[in-house]
């Protein structure tokens, strides 16, 4: 069977910064690391500046993947049913991109793949709640990244993931355990609709998922797997099965 010469388009949504004080309209912004993990995967990054939730339906039909990208900003408490808290950096244009985004890209077999912030953006999406400040919870270690130190250091793996076995988590891994990156301060609290924990920290927080009865690829990680993913066998696998399911999508959207 012919593969497509095409490369399949993942859209990595924007987030929303104010980087020139002198310049109240914002930014919106991407962090190269993730289009450039994309664009390693010979797929084709696409961002959609100014996209909001009702473009969705319409933009889905343009791509062959969506990855979920990390973000400083926190998901806003209010999709969860908390408060946000005082010293949240909140981005509410892409959470109220991403609750849409992740429902019909589920629904229409749209590989999809959440990390860190992306991963929260699918656990809240199908229902689920998050720990606003997990280092301030009794048992649950500090999962936070040094804030001043170099990215080196801030992506360095930190601590061990437990996976399930049989999973796909550990076959990509080689193993039922595996040690990542953490850069975090929120984490998963309530599990959404249909979503499992199929990768857990030492302290037991959700660290990575699959949502059971997507028809397509429907994975969420905590930690950072486009950091050094040439480097690193686990992250390099996860990305490439990612970017097969959104090869294969492509294709057979091409063939019908
Ligand atoms: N703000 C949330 C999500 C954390 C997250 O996505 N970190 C990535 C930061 C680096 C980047 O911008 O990609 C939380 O703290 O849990």
């Amino acid at each position: 069977m012919p593969k497509s010469p095409h490369k399949p388009l993942i859209w990595l949504p924007a987030c929303h910064r104010h980087l020139d004080l002198n310049d109240p309209g914002g930014y919106s912004v991407l962090a190269d690391r993730y289009a450039l993990a994309v664009t390693a995967l010979g797929l084709q990054p696409v961002l959609f500046p100014m996209a909001e939730a009702e473009d969705v339906p319409c933009l889905l039909d343009f791509v062959h993947g969506v990855l979920l990208t990390g973000s400083p900003s926190n998901v806003e408490a209010t999709h969860f049913g908390a408060t946000a808290l005082a010293t949240d950096l909140l981005d509410p244009r892409r959470d109220k991109l991403t609750m849409r985004l992740v429902r019909e890209a589920l629904e229409r077999g749209v590989p999809l793949f959440g990390v860190c912030r992306g991963l929260q953006e699918m656990n809240v999406a199908l229902g689920g709640s998050l720990h606003q400040a997990v280092h301030e919870q009794p048992g649950l270690l500090d999962h936070r990244e040094p804030p001043d130190a170099p990215l080196e250091v801030q992506f360095a793996e930190r601590h061990d993931v437990l996976l399930e076995p049989g999973s796909r988590f550990a076959h990509w891994a080689g193993g039922t355990r595996a040690c990542v990156n953490s850069l975090h301060g929120q984490g998963i609290k309530r599990l959404g609709e249909g979503v499992v924990a199929e990768a857990r920290a030492p302290d037991g927080l959700v660290e990575g998922v699959r949502v059971t009865g997507a028809p397509a690829f429907a994975y969420g990680v905590q930690w950072h797997p486009e950091w050094r993913h040439e480097k690193h066998p686990f992250y390099e696998r996860t990305l490439h099965a990612f970017a097969s399911a959104c090869r294969e999508h492509m294709e057979v959207r091409e063939e019908a």
